[in-house]
């Protein structure tokens, strides 16, 4: 979601008229773009966001259709009935079905009802609660059709199999404080303070303050009166009455303090970023690097991921992504998610089924590092698209690749490595980042001061570059 893109926005977005558009275009800067994850299974099949034409759950549905069927929807706002009535299509049926006796269902069955119980029918749809399209609000045709939506939106909610929620709970304990302090050792952070011991010490906070600002503009309704009144509009009065009212924003509060957090480790901090070492490289066009702070957003994706690692000591994230050969319709542009992972010991083992200790046990039997699946090694395995040799894939680590994965990126066809380098050539016993440094085919970017100075990244950077990727991307 970004202010910048907007702009371009015009009021093309929310559940209003043609009518209520022309006056929702006056005031641009209040219409923002929504995020939508998509899970099946656990596991994260679509990174989606709204675009100029489509909504993100229209663009959910042109791009999963049938696939939907049980998987469990992340919005960055309450959707409106447009988006609902498709997604939730199919669930309603089925559940009557299902009401029926079971020889009339297989009786059913053979004609053409299979069909039917392949359509969207999504399992549970979860909201951020706080709509940002805080102009929905002003003016009185505003308010009436948005009244209108939300009514819809209940029916359609009451009559489905879908269950639409708000998705906050409180933060376990000391979760934030873990984040700091993982935030703060990761290697992007650390790089700059070796490489640049004078730098302001305290460059990490105000960072992260930077961050948190951003994120309470985007995420957060400020005012807590409008914020009522938009969760009236939107159908949860009983969040109003304190104490559900003030939990609710310190919730919320809590979780875009977290985030804001995990992202200030992939800073924008002077000329940091991640770039080749290879000049002849970067001017090739097809093994140029991503805008910076594109690749900075995808390598957040991939430290968020970290935190789920079963690794208690090193947790690693990895996202692919690929772009293809013209924009989509996905508000992402021309780029589209393939999959992601962090390290965990094989899918479906139970707490201590494996040895988890680290090279500094002697005893080499019960060291981790034979049993732990890497974050590279899960995004592959578990890709919900196929990588395509003719186009530009790039995987996002957290960590520098291992001598285990470096062949496997390869292999798999993957175009461009975004990774932090800070192990890079180290051997350890039982796991080392040799290959890294000599991988040739494949364009590296590691985080690192610009190599080529401040003119020439201007010059790399033009503002048409960057705007026409985030644009697609926030
Ligand atoms: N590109 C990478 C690199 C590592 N890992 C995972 C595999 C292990 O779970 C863990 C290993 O990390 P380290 O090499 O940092 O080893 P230690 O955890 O022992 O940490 P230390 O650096 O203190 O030796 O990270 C990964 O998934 N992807």
């Amino acid at each position: 979601q970004r202010q910048k893109s907007q702009e371009k926005e015009e009021g093309k977005h929310g559940p209003l008229g043609d009518n209520e558009m022309a006056r929702v275009s006056t005031d641009k800067k209040q219409v923002k773009k929504t995020g939508l994850v998509v899970v099946k299974n656990m596991k994260i099949v679509g990174l989606h966001c709204s675009s100029e034409d489509l909504h993100a759950g229209k663009i959910a549905l042109i791009k999963h259709g049938s696939r939907l069927k049980n998987c469990d929807l992340y919005f960055s706002r309450k959707p409106c009935s447009a988006c609902l009535k498709m997604i939730v299509n199919g669930s309603a049926f089925e559940r009557q079905v299902e009401a029926l006796p079971e020889e009339m269902v297989s009786w059913l069955e053979p004609s053409g009802l299979q069909q039917v119980f392949q359509a969207a029918g999504v399992n549970r749809i979860s909201y951020w609660p706080a709509d940002p399209e805080i102009s929905l609000l002003s003016g009185a045709s505003g308010s009436e059709d948005a009244k209108l939506d939300a009514k819809a939106v209940e029916r359609l909610k009451s009559n489905s199999r879908a269950h639409v929620c708000v998705l906050l709970q409180p933060l376990v304990c000391f979760m934030v404080q873990f984040v700091e302090e993982t935030s703060h050792k990761c290697d992007f952070i650390q790089k700059i303070s070796k490489t640049l011991p004078d730098a302001n010490v305290d460059f990490y906070s105000e960072c992260r303050q930077e961050r948190v600002k951003e994120y309470e503009m985007l995420f957060l309704v400020s005012n807590e009166e409008l914020h009522k009144q938009i969760l009236m509009t939107i159908g949860l009065e009983n969040l109003c009455e304190n104490p559900y009212f003030s939990n609710l924003r310190q919730n919320m509060k809590d979780l875009i303090l977290l985030l804001a957090t995990v992202a200030s480790s992939v800073p924008n901090f002077k000329h940091y970023g991640f770039y080749s070492g290879n000049t002849e490289q970067i001017n090739e066009i097809h093994n140029q690097s991503l805008p910076q702070e594109v690749a900075r957003h995808c390598m957040v994706q991939a430290r968020l991921l970290a935190y789920r690692t079963e690794d208690h000591k090193t947790g690693v994230g990895a996202v692919i992504w690929a772009e293809g050969k013209s924009r989509n319709c996905d508000g992402t542009g021309a780029m589209y998610f393939i999959g992601c992972g962090y390290n965990a010991f094989p899918a479906g083992s139970e707490y201590a089924d494996f040895p988890n200790m680290d090279d500094k046990q002697k005893d080499r039997e019960i060291r981790k590092f034979r049993y732990i699946i890497h974050a590279e090694q899960n995004a592959l395995t578990f890709r919900c698209q196929e990588i395509k040799p003719e186009e530009k894939s790039m995987i996002f680590v957290t960590k520098c690749p291992c001598d285990e994965c470096v062949p496997l990126i390869k292999g798999a066809g993957i175009k461009q490595i975004y990774a932090g380098d800070v192990d890079v050539g180290k051997k350890k016993a039982d796991i080392s980042y040799m290959r890294f440094g000599e991988l040739e085919g494949v364009s590296k970017f590691t985080w690192q001061l610009n190599p080529s100075g401040t003119c020439v990244l201007e010059q790399n950077e033009p503002e048409s570059r960057e705007s026409k990727y985030l644009q697609g991307l926030y």
